[in-house]
């Protein structure tokens, strides 16, 4: 009977091993020699680091509390409530701001290696300006939710601008439209090098510039809200066809210059790295037509390569040149060499991928915008297939390939910078019940194949050290406020912001088992 037992034992693992096989040379389409079984974190190097991502304004709540002064992002959900699809805000978020010592006690038992939050900028200066004054209570905040964090034996990676820009300086000189930021993010993010700099070693400068961009510029979605009046977004004030430009440019010289005061004054002795954050979907051409060939670039220019090109070889894509002309600002060559190398690592966020199609741009000139620029029409589906699995948000499938191929791409044509996956998600919509929302099992496919998908361009040479799940909470999602939700764990928004872990945070602390 024993050995009869020990040979049906040796017989079932024998099969579940082949079936694993199976399944991870499938679905994250990785040759099977390649992938070693079991499928857990040791497949990657040991100081390959797992965590997941937050952000103030979406998660702290205390909007304004001890001293904290207003942000754009503040004004534009009280101004605006109707341009949030269930007219939420930030005010008091998962109230991370009071709770974060608990909070952090769930990451460390669901074996996260790190951690991501964003510094409010107005915590800190309540006015934007350091000459207006400093919060030493926004200085406390931030102290005790780091050293939180390095006692519990997990890294911090802290990014300076989350897209809360301070309303004073949004008043005083319409933020980043003006190269005036330049010197006050200057002053706010060496304020955060001195004080947390002796703990913080992963640095990013701004989140998602694209997102910034195009969102707070050209369609007025996101704070500040500006877009031309022919966008009929009930914006005050814009225009959609230059300021996503000349506020990406700004973005650039103060991430530039950021970098080169940590690279100077702290980085010797402090001895972290400091980096940007940029998104990008894939872009699979629609056909196999030249000109929608040339399209697939042309669109990961205008998303990558208009952060990234500047970054590695100091101008913007010449497509972008071409096609936007003189509504592109232009580097001095101080400027290009200053922005040039500008970072220690990229923080590269991917959500999903998208087909793309040439087309020309609106003959009524009037109607300009940098989304109309790129001259491409992006879909999800082509000729009736989709580009990956539909998931809760209508916009976002699920397409592990792209990230491969996105990453491959970046290794190709950016030099092969240190990368950390700095977000990746999806999310579900409309979900209220707890028992459906922790019962998340797309979730965890999705992380099995993209963590798979990632391995193999590691596996490539793709010089790749880390990946943050987008997001540890559920949270306020922006535009689509709390009715979206893209956590790990499941906050219960009807019984005191409660939280739950979701499968996907339990599969997570497995896959993390060292
Ligand atoms: N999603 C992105 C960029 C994806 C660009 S794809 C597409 C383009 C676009 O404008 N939007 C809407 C949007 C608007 C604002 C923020 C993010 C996304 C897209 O989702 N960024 C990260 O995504 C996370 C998830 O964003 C959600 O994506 C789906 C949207 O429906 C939802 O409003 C947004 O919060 C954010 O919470 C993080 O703060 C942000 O760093």
């Amino acid at each position: 009977m024993a050995f009869q037992g020990s040979f049906l034992l040796s017989l079932f693992l024998l099969l579940a091993n082949i079936l694993v096989l199976i399944e991870l040379s499938l679905a994250g389409n990785v040759p099977s020699h390649e992938i070693s079984l079991p499928f857990n974190r040791t497949i990657f190097p040991s100081e390959f680091i797992f965590g997941a991502s937050s952000s103030t304004y979406q998660y702290e709540g205390a909007w304004n509390e001890d001293g904290k002064g207003p942000s754009i992002c503040d004004t534009f959900t009280h101004t605006h409530p109707e341009k949030i699809l269930d007219h939420s805000n930030g005010d008091v978020a998962l109230d991370f701001y009071h709770r974060y010592k608990d909070d952090l006690k769930l990451a460390k038992f669901e074996g996260l290696d790190a951690f991501r939050f964003s510094i409010s900028w107005t915590r800190i200066l309540p006015h934007g300006k350091l000459s207006k004054g400093i919060n030493q209570a926004g200085i406390d905040h931030y102290n005790s939710l780091i050293n939180e964090i390095v006692a519990l034996g997990i890294k911090p990676l802290a990014t300076l601008f989350h897209w809360d820009v301070p309303q004073a300086l949004e008043d005083d000189y319409l933020g980043f439209l003006s190269p005036k930021i330049v010197e006050d993010f200057l002053d706010f993010v060496e304020i955060c090098f001195k004080n947390f700099g002796d703990r913080v070693k992963l640095w990013s400068t701004v989140n998602e510039p694209w997102i910034f961009s195009v969102n707070g510029y050209d369609s007025g979605t996101l704070a500040p809200g500006r877009c031309s009046v022919w966008r009929n977004n009930n914006c005050s004030a814009g225009n959609s066809a230059t300021e996503p430009y000349i506020v990406s440019h700004n973005i650039l010289l103060a991430h530039a210059a950021a970098a080169k005061l940590y690279r100077q004054k702290y980085k010797p002795t402090q001895k972290g790295e400091i980096g940007i954050i940029l998104v990008s979907h894939w872009f699979e051409p629609f056909s196999n037509k030249p000109e929608d060939i040339r399209a697939s670039r042309r669109a990961l220019d205008f998303m990558l390569g208009w952060l990234l090109h500047p970054l590695t070889y100091g101008d913007y894509p010449i497509t972008m040149k071409g096609l936007v002309g003189k509504r592109l600002p232009k580097f001095t060559p101080n400027e290009s060499e200053l922005v040039k190398g500008s970072f220690d690592f990229l923080g590269m966020n991917y959500y999903t991928s998208n087909f793309a199609a040439h087309t020309s741009s609106p003959l009524n000139t009037a109607n300009v915008s940098f989304t109309t620029d790129n001259q491409v029409n992006q879909t999800t589906s082509r000729n009736g297939q989709l580009v990956g699995d539909p998931t809760g948000v209508s916009i976002f499938f699920v397409a592990p390939r792209g990230l491969y191929k996105l990453l491959l791409y970046i290794k190709k044509h950016y030099k092969n910078p240190k990368i950390y996956i700095t977000e990746c998600g999806m999310g579900e919509s409309n979900i209220t019940k707890v028992e459906e929302g922790v019962n998340d099992i797309q979730r965890v496919d999705f992380y099995k194949r993209h963590i798979k998908a990632l391995y193999r361009a590691f596996k490539e040479g793709v010089n790749v050290h880390g990946f943050f799940a987008w997001s540890f909470f559920d949270n306020f999602e922006w535009g689509s406020g709390y009715t979206q939700r893209f956590g790990i764990n499941f906050i219960d928004y009807k019984n005191n912001l409660k939280r739950y872990p979701k499968r996907s945070a339990l599969w997570m602390k497995r896959f993390l088992l060292k």
